[in-house]
């Protein structure tokens, strides 16, 4: 199974944002997308999810164009854990949990009531959420929302995951217990995970893998210790930084400096120079 484009070009309004893109993603990878704000990290996982129809070039999906595929098809493969949750009046957890259930099940599976259905329950028993399975949703906190953000994507039980921004909002101690959590689950369920991640240390010691998006193209892509480089933090981050080996786990840690007069290397809000 891979997950693959092909020539991937894509603007918002005529605006150019992304160029060009060839990427692979293979199975059981783990994947970290970084880059600044506004680089299209977003619109990426949005483009390789089928949400978003390409400008130009092609999203495969084991060698099969996402445009021929329904969007229950893709639902059935891919899971999305978006930034935000559906603005649904007294949807509770659990009900918005189960929701992803449906492109398994389809309409008469969903007659199954949510607090019988095993995939809702194991997805909030994973997330730390059944005892807040009955809350609404307006009522949890920041970080509770994203932990029901992560169990609605798990009851999906798909073999590929994209997550977005998994730790915004959370402390320190739930920004661990979600990447431990994804990493075991990859490794029991095999997924193949696409994280977006701003924190370049989260993504060294949590994915295999760094795609870095700079000018609406793939900047660097490889393992965490050849992409996290000071020319990386300069280049694509616009800071002057040092590069060092965590002593314990053994990944590179960035330590950013100071901000760099001139921002990242040529002037990030042009546009893209290919397509
Ligand atoms: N629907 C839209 N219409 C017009 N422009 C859009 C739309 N969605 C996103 N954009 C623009 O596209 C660019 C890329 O957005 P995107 O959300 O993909 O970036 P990102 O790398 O995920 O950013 P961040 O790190 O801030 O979340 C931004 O300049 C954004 O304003």
């Amino acid at each position: 199974m891979s997950l693959r484009t092909l020539g991937l070009s894509f603007g918002h309004g005529g605006r150019p944002l992304l160029a060009g893109i060839d990427l692979t993603v293979e199975k059981g990878e783990s994947v970290a997308l970084v880059g600044v704000n506004g680089s299209g990290k977003s619109t990426l996982l949005r483009l390789l999810s089928g949400v978003l129809p390409p400008g130009s070039g092609t999203v495969e999906l084991d060698g099969r164009p996402l445009a021929r595929m329904s969007r229950r098809q893709i639902a059935r493969r891919i899971a999305v854990m978006h930034q935000a949750l559906p603005p649904v009046p007294g949807l509770t957890v659990r009900q918005l949990v189960h929701q992803g259930r449906y492109p398994g099940q389809g309409p008469l599976g969903m007659l199954r009531t949510p607090g019988h259905d095993p995939a809702t329950e194991e997805a909030l028993a994973l997330t730390g959420l059944t005892g807040l399975a009955e809350r609404v949703l307006d009522t949890l906190s920041g970080g509770e929302r994203q932990r029901a953000r992560l169990a609605l994507a798990l009851a999906q039980e798909a073999d590929i995951l994209f997550l977005d921004e998994p730790t915004a909002h959370l402390d320190i101690r739930h920004r661990l217990e979600v990447l431990e959590l994804v990493r075991e689950l990859r490794a029991a369920r095999g997924l193949t995970v696409v994280t977006v991640l701003h924190e370049l240390d989260h993504a060294a010691r949590f994915t295999d893998r760094i795609v870095a998006l700079h000018r609406g193209a793939v900047h660097a892509d490889g393992p965490p210790s050849a992409v996290l480089t000071p020319d990386l933090l300069s280049e694509v981050f616009g800071v002057a930084g040092r590069v060092v080996i965590d002593e314990i786990h053994h990944h590179p840690r960035c330590i950013p400096d100071a901000p760099l007069p001139t921002g990242p290397a040529e002037n990030r809000s042009s546009a893209p120079s290919r397509g």
